[in-house]
């Protein structure tokens, strides 16, 4: 059996034993990274200064859930994508005039406050419930063959329950002092027109980048901010500025991560206004959609840690990922979360279909 294999059925262990655990592969890295706990506590985190993976949802106020290393078994496996997997190219499309009808509406509304208020762009999203026969491992294997360059997960815990996805956006990383973060909005599912894109879109995705650097800018002694440019998640295209710089001395990773989250790309802007919105009109609680997950502060697990704490916490790394293009599991009942960004010239019919064509990337694997 190979290790990873080996691994997939230690996972499938945890999960009847009802224990806690995360697996997931960094975007383009040939190892799936995975974190065991030991018992099945529910552990927040404190103040993001642990060293664990954390689980956290939109609401920053509603708890984050911490898998400290020390309460973990930490595993790195090998990991390597098959050539012979073969892409599903009928991807099941949910047709459902009654979730249309509200998400149109929904969104319409959202346009007429845009022009009316100090609202500029606010992210409305809608869960769609389906139904697999597959397990949440197959499942997971399903999206690691697919999305490669994505951040690919399984998180259980049994006091929370179980998400899947497959996300093209980092929320934010740090290597010691060094930042790297990204502002990806705007979506388009025409592959023809590469780089024909709307004002609607450049206006969405340039929210985005602004209100990163705005938010970053006290904490960093320097940020550069790259071109905007294209990129494909799944079936479908972004834009995406890069953003990276160093840290003032000090900073705390909380600080930056109540600056940051939730940004322009998941919420809105203004974030107050939006942000009250979205509470006030979604009519379903976004739980750990559009929250963020991943690493903080963690070492090197195959080093011995006898080095000086100094030098060693300059080589701590962060690796966080927000939550999108991802999936809730009861039983064999799933719900796949879908939003996209409204501003004054969106299209509420297109908006829609937007969702749908998102809904794919977990579609696909079901
Ligand atoms: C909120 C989602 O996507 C965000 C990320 C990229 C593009 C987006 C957009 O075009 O609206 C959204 O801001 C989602 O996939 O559910």
């Amino acid at each position: 059996m190979t290790q990873f294999k080996s691994l997939i059925e230690k996972a499938n262990k945890q999960l009847n034993n009802k224990l806690p655990f995360t697996l997931f592969n960094l975007p383009d890295s040939p190892t799936i990274k995975s974190y065991f706990q030991l018992n099945d506590t529910l552990l927040p985190t404190a103040d993001f200064s642990e060293d664990g993976f954390v689980f956290a949802p939109f609401n920053l106020e509603d708890t984050t859930i911490l898998f400290k290393t020390e309460h973990c078994e930490v595993l790195e496996t090998p990991f390597s994508f098959s050539q012979s997997f073969s892409k599903a190219s009928d991807v099941r499309t949910l047709e459902d005039n009654k979730a249309k009808g509200a998400h149109i509406k929904l969104v319409s509304e959202a346009v007429e406050t845009i022009k009316q208020t100090d609202l500029s762009k606010v992210v409305l999203s809608r869960p769609i419930r389906c139904s697999t026969e597959k397990s949440a491992l197959v499942l997971f294997e399903e999206l690691l063959q697919l999305y490669p360059s994505a951040f690919t997960y399984i998180w259980y815990h049994p006091k929370v329950g179980l998400w899947l996805g497959a996300t093209p956006e980092t929320l934010f990383q740090l290597n010691g002092q060094h930042f790297k973060t990204v502002a990806l909005a705007g979506t388009k599912t025409d592959d023809k027109l590469l780089e024909d894109w709307g004002t609607k879109e450049i206006d969405e995705q340039e929210i985005v980048t602004t209100t990163i650097k705005k938010a970053l800018s006290p904490y960093a002694r320097s940020i550069s901010i790259s071109e905007v440019e294209t990129v494909k998640a799944g079936n479908i295209l972004h834009l995406k500025t890069n953003l990276e710089g160093f840290l003032k001395p000090n900073t705390k990773l909380s600080a930056i991560l109540s600056s940051l989250h939730p940004t322009p790309a998941v919420c809105g802007y203004p974030k107050d206004l939006a942000y009250s919105y979205i509470t006030e009109k979604e009519s379903y609680d976004r739980s750990f959609y559009t929250g963020f997950l991943g690493e903080i502060n963690s070492g090197d697990i195959n080093k011995n840690n006898t080095e000086n704490l100094a030098y060693r916490k300059q080589r701590l790394s962060t690796k966080l990922f927000v939550n999108l293009r991802c999936l809730s599991m009861l039983n064999d009942t799933v719900t796949i979360y879908v939003g996209g960004g409204i501003t004054a010239e969106s299209n509420p019919e297109l908006e829609f279909i937007e969702t749908v064509r998102k809904s794919e990337t977990m579609l696909r694997a079901l």
